[in-house]
């Protein structure tokens, strides 16, 4: 077990004056009033704060203590809704072999090609759905059209959506007019069906079907009287891709909580149409017609990170999470002496291994491989009544949620770091029961209304009787939902922050004790709840402006990052 490091912070525990820094760039945030009520004593402060303080002055101004206006905004988004579009096929071919002695030459044109397919893979490194938020449309290419000589046309280009991982895929709306049309052809009675049969056969042969401008493809060369004229054989029935047999049943929901070594397939491209040699008859050895291709299937996908990090840095407004941040990783955070400084969350990534020597941590995954770094996130402040959306509440409760293991970080120099642990945990708890009715209340709206597509089809449609009884497959099972860690369960601790500042050790010490006490059991633990997880509970005292003390973080969140 990981005892909590004392820190070293020079010869005492410190009597660094910087506590209640002021750095010159905030005169501008300062109210007009201020400045104007006492503009001598003002200034005279800030004069002397700078000759004293020369680290202050904006020239010497560090990564950990940077300018407000010294950072770089990643853009962000953890949740984005995407429309991904499968190819269509490109048409069949209408051609006839030209030599040179043969007059009439047989039909030969090629068939269309099949449209790109679409996948999605969830992998390392990335971080955020932003990219794809942008794009909202994601089409893979159509199959090119056959050509003559039986040359059959090009595939269309696959398309990859790569997510992080921690991503959900969930289908809000689907258009497969492939499935659409066989449904289609379902719903005709099979007893009406069995009846023509063999005159259907007799029509395919003699051609009796019906020109479809929507499927049919003539040859360019023809005028609309002879269109007239032409019989067309029965339509041939809807294809489907064998690729289809690989997509995920519908509808999507998948939870990509692992990296993937290979793409996984979402949507297969369309078939393309069928050249004119499929079409000769005995009657007919030079048809004038192919199909057309298929168009793609559509889908409209809501995805939404489940895991943003690791680490989830949760804590007030202005408690230092962003330095703290910047401290650990290679982070360029927005740093400022005012609440709400960080509007939406930042990860970054804490190298444990660069490969220079020894790894500063080595530990191996579930999966077996060395971890070469983790996760950091860090969320905008959190206020009282985050939980009724105050402050930038509920979203930002909701990345605390997909954090695996959460450090509370505490300004020790702000009051009572023990109530300023309880008011977070009041906020993350409240969060969690209101979380978890609405997903009881979720849970109960989709037993009511999800009925598997068979069922569905005999319910709604009144015209039952021509239909047939639909044959019940009691293998269909009701979609799964997403499996989520309560907060509570999440393994926390806590970095007492603003260790550098003056007279902050007697509210570390108890804030020590409180923590040994909530491990033991002799304290309630701070959410309240029974089963909240209590085993290592402990602080790790820093400074994060002087980057002393964060050593001993990575390791403590590789041991937690196993429970
Ligand atoms: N003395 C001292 N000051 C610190 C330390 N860490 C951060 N600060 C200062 O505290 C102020 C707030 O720091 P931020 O990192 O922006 O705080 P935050 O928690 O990200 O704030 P929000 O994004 O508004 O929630 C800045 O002026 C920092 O320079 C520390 O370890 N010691
Ligand atoms: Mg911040």
């Amino acid at each position: 077990m990981l005892a909590p490091r004392p820190l070293c912070l020079g010869s005492s525990w410190t009597t660094c004056l910087r506590a209640t820094r002021f750095k010159p760039s905030l005169a501008s945030h300062l109210p007009r009033g201020l400045l104007g009520s006492a503009p001598c004593t003002f200034r005279a402060a800030t004069a002397s704060y700078i000759t004293t303080s020369p680290a202050l002055s904006p020239q010497n101004s560090t990564h950990l203590d940077p300018p407000p206006d010294d950072y770089a905004l990643t853009p962000f988004a953890d949740r984005c809704i995407l429309v991904a579009e499968a190819g269509a096929g490109g048409h069949g071919c209408v051609s006839f072999l030209r030599e040179k002695y043969i007059e009439e030459g047989p039909a030969n044109g090629g068939d269309g090609g099949s449209g790109g397919n679409i996948y999605i893979q969830a992998i390392r490194g990335e971080t955020s759905l932003h990219k794809l938020a942008r794009r909202r449309l994601i089409k893979a290419g159509r199959g090119r059209n056959g050509q003559g000589k039986v040359r059959g046309g090009e595939r269309g280009a696959d398309i990859l959506i790569t997510v992080p991982v921690g991503t959900i895929v969930r289908e809000i709306q689907r258009h497969d007019p492939i499935q659409d049309e066989l449904d289609e052809l379902e719903r005709t009675s099979r007893y009406t069906r069995h009846q023509h049969r063999d005159k259907d056969k007799k029509d395919e042969e003699e051609g009796t079907g019906s020109y479809r401008r929507d499927k049919w493809l003539v040859f360019p060369g023809m005028v609309p009287s002879e269109l007239n004229r032409m019989s067309f054989p029965k339509l041939p029935p809807p294809r489907k891709s064998h690729l289809t047999a690989l997509q995920p049943p519908s509808p999507i929901w998948l939870d990509l909580d692992k990296h993937m070594e290979t793409p996984m397939l979402l949507a297969a491209g369309s078939m393309g149409g069928l050249g004119n040699p499929h079409f000769v008859t005995h009657n007919q050895s030079r048809p004038k017609m192919a199909t057309r291709g298929d168009a793609g299937m559509k889908l409209s996908l809501q995805l939404e990170l489940k895991i943003l990090a690791d680490l989830g840095l949760v804590g007030l407004p202005n408690a230092g999470k962003s330095t703290l941040l910047r401290a650990m990783s290679n982070s360029r955070a927005r740093v400022g002496n005012w609440a709400f400084t960080t509007l939406q969350p930042n990860v970054g990534t804490v190298v444990l291994d660069n490969h220079k020597g020894r790894p500063v941590v080595s530990k191996r995954t579930r999966d077996g491989e060395l971890r070469e770094n983790f996760t950091v996130a860090d969320v905008p402040g959190l206020i009282e009544g985050a939980h009724l959306d105050k402050g930038l509440g509920l979203g930002f409760l909701r990345h605390v949620e997909r954090a695996a293991v959460l450090a509370f970080v505490i300004d020790l120099s702000a009051g009572d770091a023990v109530q300023a642990l309880k008011l977070l945990w009041k906020e993350v708890s409240e969060y969690e029961s209101q979380r978890s009715k609405e997903f009881n209340a979720e849970t109960q709206r989709r037993l009511v209304s999800y009925v598997p597509p068979h069922l569905r089809t005999a319910e709604s449609d009144s015209d039952e009787d021509s239909i047939g009884t639909p044959e019940l497959d009691i293998s269909v099972e009701p979609l799964p939902f997403i499996p989520t860690t309560p907060i509570s369960a999440k393994p926390w601790f806590v970095v007492a922050t603003k260790a550098d500042v003056d007279a902050t050790q007697q509210n570390y010490t108890s804030l020590q004790k409180y923590l040994d006490d909530v491990r033991t059991g002799v304290q309630p633990h701070p959410s309240g709840l029974k089963n909240a997880w209590r085993h290592k509970t402990q602080a790790v005292p820093i400074s994060a402006i002087r980057a002393e003390g964060i050593d001993a973080i990575p390791q403590l969140v590789m041991d937690l990052l196993e429970e």
